[in-house]
């Protein structure tokens, strides 16, 4: 039977499973749903009720991406999504962490701006944005910093750069008025050669249409 993946078609959480089960070769199945829905299977699997959520054979469901990702490194060991150096690798996760921190806070500035004109909360909204130019600014960083430009690490794709072209394409696709192309070209740069990848290009994400009531 294989692998299911319950994923969201805006989900950067879910794409990085997507991607790096692309990159591994690992067939699954794609269960595409609205996860803030009445309808979603999420909750059977999950009980902190998000997805992205992989039901392996035996049924036992792997949850919260970066624990995704970990699993699917540990049992699907080749090609090998993170360096050997020890350093190189908790490197790698601190990419993660600060990709994923980005993420988060965009679902929460997205979320408040759910609440209507006049009970938005401007200083919340403007917390969150912050995050998010620090989160960039610190990929933008990483990205001089390194030795090839087009990866984060070495001369290879990591897990470091599934998360950060995950978020990058998330930006540019739900904040696509955002100036961080502008503001960070070498970071521009990057992550269009990521997008170019079959495991980027078949996995783009795109707006999902949510109808019930959520804030
Ligand atoms: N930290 C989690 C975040 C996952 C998450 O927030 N998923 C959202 C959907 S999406 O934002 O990725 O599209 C969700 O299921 N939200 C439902 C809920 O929070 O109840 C992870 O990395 O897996």
């Amino acid at each position: 039977m294989g692998y299911t993946l319950i994923s969201a078609t805006p989900s950067p959480y879910a794409r990085k499973v997507r991607i790096l089960l692309a990159e591994k070769g690992v067939p699954f199945t794609l269960q595409t749903e609205v996860p803030w829905e009445s309808t979603t299977e999420t909750p059977k699997y999950n009980p902190l009720e998000k997805l992205p959520v992989l039901i392996p054979d035996d049924g036992k469901p792997v949850y919260e991406s970066h624990y995704i990702l970990e699993w699917i490194e540990a049992k699907h060991p080749d090609p090998p999504m993170l360096p050997k150096d020890i350093d190189d690798r908790l490197f790698a996760k601190q990419v993660e962490v600060v990709a994923d921190g980005i993420c988060d806070a965009l679902v929460l500035c997205f979320f408040e701006k759910q609440r209507g004109p006049g009970k938005e909360s401007e200083p919340w909204k403007a917390r969150q944005m912050r995050k998010v130019e620090g989160g960039l600014q610190a990929l933008a960083t990483w990205v001089d910093q390194s030795s090839s430009g087009k990866f984060l690490i070495g001369d290879s794709l990591t897990l470091a750069d599934v998360a950060a072209g995950s978020v990058l394409g998330y930006m540019a696709v739900r904040w696509p008025d955002h100036p961080w192309m502008n503001k960070h070209p070498q970071l521009k740069k990057y992550w269009e050669g990521l997008d170019a990848r079959e495991s980027f290009a078949s996995t783009r994400p795109s707006p999902q249409n949510i109808k019930d009531q959520i804030v």
